[in-house]
Parts: structure tokens; C-alpha cells; sequence
């Protein structure tokens, strides 16, 4: 699948770079459209194809990935309507849905929408793929395994897409804010900065490589640091105090319900 990607910013990039990485395309089979002139040199420079305009990307490619922020998206798709015959559009565009970019491009067109998020980039991924999509099984097959190369893929009924978006597509945002924190607590206490940004970067990895890799549920492994009357649990009473647990599920909230808007 030759794939073009119109808009080369945080998730576009990070999308073509981890595919390359992970050897789930070569890189000759991914062209690059960006509006700005830095990016597509410095694609150029990386060794993607760079094209001057969408209409001649689109003529390049089997599929479009479009990766442009949401404000942009409805004057691109009416840009490049009359000219995406028969090719599958893949847009990772937030809270836009397929029946509104189908409203734009024509409905006979085949549309999958997917929610990625950053660590695509590094092949650690969670994508949604709509399951409701009128995309080809082939297509729907080749997708599947080009983004199983970079991280997870779960099929999600469209309807489900709002939540999806406030839990992994913006979930790296808060799990780096974490990490920040629980570094601002080592400096704190005397920790040097980078000792404890590696720290607290690792125990998240590892604390998420135990509960993925033993299937231990995310309550016992709290359960099991938690020594009667020991250190941890003080810890866990204070993030309660703090409502910490209820503002995590409140940022999820918040961020679905601005995607459902
Ligand atoms: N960032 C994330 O973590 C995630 C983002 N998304 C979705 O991905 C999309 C892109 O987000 P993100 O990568 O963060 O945004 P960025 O702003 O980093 O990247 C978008 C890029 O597209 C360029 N652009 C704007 N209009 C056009 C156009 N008509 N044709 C070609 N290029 C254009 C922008 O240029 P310029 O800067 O000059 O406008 C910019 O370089 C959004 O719709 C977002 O909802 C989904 C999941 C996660
Ligand atoms: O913040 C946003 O709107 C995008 C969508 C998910 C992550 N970033």
C-alpha cells in the first residue's frame, strides 16, 4: 500500500517515522504533503517523498492518511473531494466523524477513521479503528497489520470514538505530567533533575510492563506495594486526599465530551 500523509506534524510524523522504524512500510511508499515549508524539507531530509501539492500526493497513493488539525479539515476535504476517486481516506482528525467528511467528499467514498496516539513513534502505540467503517476487508486487513507493527490495535464501534480520544489519544499528555510530577518530588527531596526523570519514567514503564505481561489487575498491584502501616500506603491516602483518582477520570470526562462537541 503506497501511503500519503497530508498534514506532517506531532501524529503524522510520528505515524510514517514509526512505520519506517518498525519496518511495517517501506519508506519509498510513504509521500508527504505539509502546508509548511520547514516540515516538508525536513521530511525531505528524513528521506520521505514530498509533494507540492494534495492532488498530485493523492495521485501517489492508495490511501491518505489525513493528519491536519480539525480546523483545517473541512476546507482540505473540500479541496481534495473531486479528486479522491476511488482512493481510502484514513483521517485520525478528532471528533470529526465519518458521515460529516462523507457529507464533504461524497458518500460513496470509503472513509476509516482512527485514533492514534504518540508513542506510535516509537512502536508503543494504542490505535482505535473504526469498526463501523465502509473501508474494504483487504484494506481494513492491511491497515490492521501496518498499525499492529506500532503499537496496539482495537476494532471500536464509532459511536465509542469520543472516549477512546480522552483515554489513549490524549492519555500520553497525562501520563507525562505524571512522570513530571513524581520527578518534582524526587527533586524535591534532593533527587539530581535527570536521576529522577529516568526514575520516574521507568517506574511507569515497569509498572505498566508488570500488569500488562502478568495480567495482574492495576488494584492488586497497589494492593501488593502497599505494606500494613508501611511507606506506600501513606502515599495512597494523600492521592485520595488529593482526589487524585477522581481528577484522572474527570480529565478523561472532560476531554470526551469536548470530542462528542
Ligand atoms: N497530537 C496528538 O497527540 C494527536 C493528534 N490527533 C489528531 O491528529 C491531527 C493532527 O494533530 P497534530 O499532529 O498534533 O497537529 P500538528 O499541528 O502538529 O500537525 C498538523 C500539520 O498539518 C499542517 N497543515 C495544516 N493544514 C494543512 C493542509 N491543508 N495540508 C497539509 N498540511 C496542513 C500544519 O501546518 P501549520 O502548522 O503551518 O498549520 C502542521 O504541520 C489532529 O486532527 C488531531 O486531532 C489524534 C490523536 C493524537
Ligand atoms: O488534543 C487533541 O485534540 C488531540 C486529540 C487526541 C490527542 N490530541
Amino acid at each position: 500500500m503506497r501511503l500519503g500523509v497530508i498534514g506532517f506534524g506531532n501524529m503524522g510524523s510520528a505515524i510514517a517515522k514509526g512505520f519506517v522504524s518498525k519496518k511495517a512500510m517501506d519508506i519509498t511508499n510513504i509521500g508527504v504533503f505539509d502546508t509548511y515549508d520547514k516540515t516538508r524539507e525536513n521530511a525531505h531530509r528524513e528521506g520521505f517523498s514530498i509533494y507540492n501539492d494534495e492532488i498530485e500526493l493523492i495521485k501517489h497513493s492508495d490511501a491518505v492518511l489525513i493528519a491536519v488539525k480539525p480546523i483545517h479539515a473541512k476546507v482540505l476535504f473540500e479541496k481534495i473531494a473531486k479528486d479522491i476517486e476511488d482512493k481510502l481516506i484514513v483521517s485520525i482528525v478528532a471528533g470529526l466523524e465519518s458521515t460529516t467528511i462523507k457529507s464533504w467528499i461524497g458518500c460513496d467514498k470509503r472513509v476509516l477513521r482512527i485514533m492514534p496516539n504518540t508513542p506510535a513513534i516509537v512502536g508503543e502505540g494504542v490505535f482505535a479503528l473504526d469498526s463501523d467503517s465502509n473501508a474494504r476487508d483487504d484494506e481494513k486487513k492491511t491497515l490492521e497489520s501496518m498499525f499492529s507493527a506500532i503499537g496496539l490495535v482495537e476494532w471500536v464501534e464509532e459511536r465509542l470514538f469520543p472516549v477512546v480520544t480522552g483515554l489513549s489519544g490524549g492519555g500520553p499528555a497525562y501520563v507525562a505530567m505524571f512522570i513530571e510530577a513524581l520527578a518534582d518530588a524526587g527533586v524535591l527531596h534532593g533527587l539530581k533533575r535527570d536521576v529522577a526523570i529516568k526514575m520516574a519514567t521507568k517506574t511507569v514503564l515497569g509498572s505498566a510492563a508488570q500488569i500488562l505481561e502478568t495480567g495482574i489487575h492495576p488494584a492488586v498491584l497497589k494492593d501488593m506495594v502497599c505494606s500494613p502501616a508501611g511507606t506506600t500506603i501513606e502515599g495512597v491516602k494523600a492521592l485520595e486526599d488529593y482526589s487524585f483518582r477522581a481528577g484522572v477520570i474527570e480529565a478523561v470526562s472532560a476531554a470526551t465530551l469536548k470530542s462528542k462537541k
